[in-house]
């Protein structure tokens, strides 16, 4: 490990494993602040692969993204010979996923609470020119406070405004169906992924799957989206009129992150009903 992290740093006990790095726990004696610290070894990279060129513009994008309440913040970076080593927020064991996994659904004000943090953090960084590309419960994480913190920017892209991007990025249940069919796309794949992400808050499985990864495709590229009356029955009007608008096909009828923002759900905290919900 790199001595200078060591000169500045406590560096502690493995807290996670990625495919190109070990995660720490750590501390800055300073300021008797814990941290994570991310170290990737650059051998388990190939220097010409999509995945080198990934992990360089990670700490690019966080040091761009950062400070932001909601986003994992990029407080020291250090580079050896054989690895990169970033210094985050340090956050809890339980991410999103855990949580749906262990909790199964997620109540409206819970869910409203956390959809409302994610997409100030996605609206953070399209102001930005990023396009997260890769939003998904397990990228999704909570400080000791509780507070949302997006990570993971191994996949995310600069765009410029008015600028498609391309490339099949992302991961099965929570891809928008523009990137699957291969079409040039803009940053609203973002709220399409966090849009998948409400539905399993709400609902404890995803909108669109199958078996196996092809039948998972074919599913997000016709969008056919449902919900099923046992699960949705006591789900407010107001959350499934917010998820039609975030899982809409047609891109230029899709929320931006700002409408998302402005929703009668998200500024009501989860808690916004209609005459549809009395009858
Ligand atoms: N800031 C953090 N605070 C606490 N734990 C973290 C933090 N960042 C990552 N972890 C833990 O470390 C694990 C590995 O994280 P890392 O970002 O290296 O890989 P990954 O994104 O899970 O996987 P991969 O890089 O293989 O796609 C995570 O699953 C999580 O449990």
């Amino acid at each position: 490990m790199s001595e200078a992290l060591h000169r500045n740093y406590q560096v502690s006990e493995e807290i996670g494993r990625g495919r190109f790095g070990v995660v720490f726990r750590c501390l800055l004696p300073v300021n008797g602040v814990y941290y994570a610290v991310k170290s990737i070894e650059k051998s388990l990279v190939s220097a010409d692969s999509l995945d080198a060129q990934c992990l360089l513009t990670e700490p690019k994008i966080l040091h761009l993204l950062s400070p932001h309440p909601n986003i994992i913040n990029l407080h020291d970076f250090y580079e050896d010979e054989t690895h990169l080593h970033m210094v985050i927020d340090l956050c809890s064991s339980s991410d999103l996923h855990h949580r749906v996994v262990t909790r199964r659904v997620i109540p409206e004000p819970e869910s409203a609470s956390i959809m409302c943090q994610l997409v100030q953090a996605l609206a953070h960084c399209h102001s930005l020119g990023v396009a997260h590309r890769d939003i998904k419960p397990d990228n999704i994480l909570f400080d000791d406070r509780n507070r949302l913190k997006l990570a993971d920017f191994g996949s995310a892209e600069f765009f410029k405004e008015g600028q498609l991007m391309s490339g099949v990025v992302g991961t099965p249940y929570y891809v928008a169906p523009e990137v699957l069919a291969g079409r040039d796309y803009c940053e609203k794949v973002d709220v399409w992924s966090a849009g998948v992400v409400l539905y399993i808050m709400l609902a404890g499985f995803p909108p669109f799957y199958g078996d196996s990864a092809v039948e998972i495709f074919d599913a997000v590229l016709r969008a056919n989206l449902r919900f099923p009356a046992r699960v949705f029955g006591s789900v407010s009007s107001a959350a499934k009129d917010l998820l039609r608008r975030m899982l809409c096909k047609d891109v230029s009828r899709r929320f931006s992150t700002e409408q998302v923002l402005r929703h009668p759900w998200i500024t009501s905290g989860g808690g916004a009903r209609t005459v549809a919900d009395l009858t």
